[in-house]
C-alpha cells in the first residue's frame, strides 16, 4: 500500500476544508483563494497552502488543482478531499445509545450531506419513545453482533453512559467495527488497529472557562487597589 505523505495534524484540517468547500458549492462558487479559505475556517492561509500542497504531493492520479491567480477549482478539490477522506461512497454508521445525545445525532441533518449515514441504532431499551428516530429502526442491543457483522459495519459511535462503554465497544469491535466516535466520558482500551476519537463538549467548557478564570485573576488586584 502507498505511504501517505499527509500528516496526522494536516489530516485532522481536511475535513475543515471539506465542509467549507461543500458549502460554497452550494453556493455554485466556482473557485476559491486560501486567503477566502482562511476568512471562512479560521487557519491561516500559508498553513491552508502547505496543506493542499501535501494533498497535492500524495495523489498519483492527475486532478485539477486550478489556475494561477484564479484560486483553487472547488468542485475538483472537493473530490479529491472526498477521495482521501473516503466520503466518495455513503459510510453506514452505527449508533449505540439512542437518548438525549444518540437523538440529537440522529436529527443532525448535516451528516447525510457528507455521505455519512447512521443507519443502525441499538439501545438497551428496545421499547424507548423513538418519535426521533425518523426512518431509522430501533434494535435491541442483544443483536448487535449479528446486525454489525451481517451488514459490515465498519464506523460506529457510543452513546451510552461511562459505564457501558467499554463493553459496548468491545463488542463492536469483536464484530468487526473499526473506527469509533466515543462520547462516553471513558478512556477505552480497545485494539491499536482500532480508531477511536473522544469527544468531549466538557473539556473544550473547561479550557474557555480557564480564560474566563484568568481574566478575574488579572483584573483582582486592580479591584483591592480601588
Ligand atoms: N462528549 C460530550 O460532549 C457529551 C455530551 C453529552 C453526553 N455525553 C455522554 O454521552 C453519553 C450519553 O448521554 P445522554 O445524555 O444521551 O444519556 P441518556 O441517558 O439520555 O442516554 C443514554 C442511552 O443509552 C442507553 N443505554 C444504557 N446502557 C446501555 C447499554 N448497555 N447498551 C445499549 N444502550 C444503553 C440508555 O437506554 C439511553 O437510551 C453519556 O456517556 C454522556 O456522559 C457526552
Amino acid at each position: 500500500m502507498k505511504k501517505s505523505k499527509i500528516s496526522n495534524t494536516t489530516l485532522d484540517r481536511l475535513p475543515i476544508y471539506y465542509r467549507c468547500l461543500k458549502k460554497l458549492k452550494e453556493y455554485k462558487i466556482d473557485f476559491v483563494s486560501s486567503k477566502e479559505l482562511e476568512k471562512r475556517t479560521g487557519i491561516n492561509s500559508n498553513q491552508i497552502r502547505r496543506d493542499l500542497y501535501d494533498v497535492r504531493m500524495d495523489i498519483s492520479y492527475y486532478h485539477d488543482f486550478g489556475v494561477r491567480g484564479m484560486g483553487y477549482p472547488v468542485s475538483s478539490l472537493l473530490e479529491i478531499l472526498e477521495k482521501i477522506l473516503g466520503l466518495n461512497n455513503e459510510i453506514e454508521i452505527a449508533l449505540v445509545g439512542a437518548g438525549s445525545l444518540g437523538q440529537a445525532l440522529i436529527s443532525y441533518k448535516e451528516f447525510k450531506k457528507m455521505g455519512l449515514k447512521i443507519k443502525y441504532v441499538f439501545d438497551i431499551d428496545s421499547k424507548k419513545d423513538s418519535s426521533q428516530l425518523a426512518d431509522i429502526e430501533l434494535y435491541d442491543i442483544a443483536n448487535i453482533s449479528n446486525i454489525i457483522t451481517k451488514n459490515q459495519v465498519k464506523m460506529a459511535i457510543i452513546a451510552v453512559p461511562a459505564s457501558a462503554a467499554q463493553e459496548i465497544a468491545n463488542e463492536l469491535v469483536e464484530a468487526g467495527v473499526e473506527v469509533i466516535l466515543n462520547f462516553a466520558p471513558v478512556y477505552l482500551e480497545l485494539p491499536e488497529e482500532v480508531t477511536v476519537r473522544n469527544e468531549d463538549l466538557s473539556i473544550g467548557l473547561i479550557g474557555l472557562s480557564y480564560h474566563l478564570s484568568k481574566q478575574q485573576v488579572q483584573e483582582a488586584p486592580l479591584k483591592y487597589l480601588g
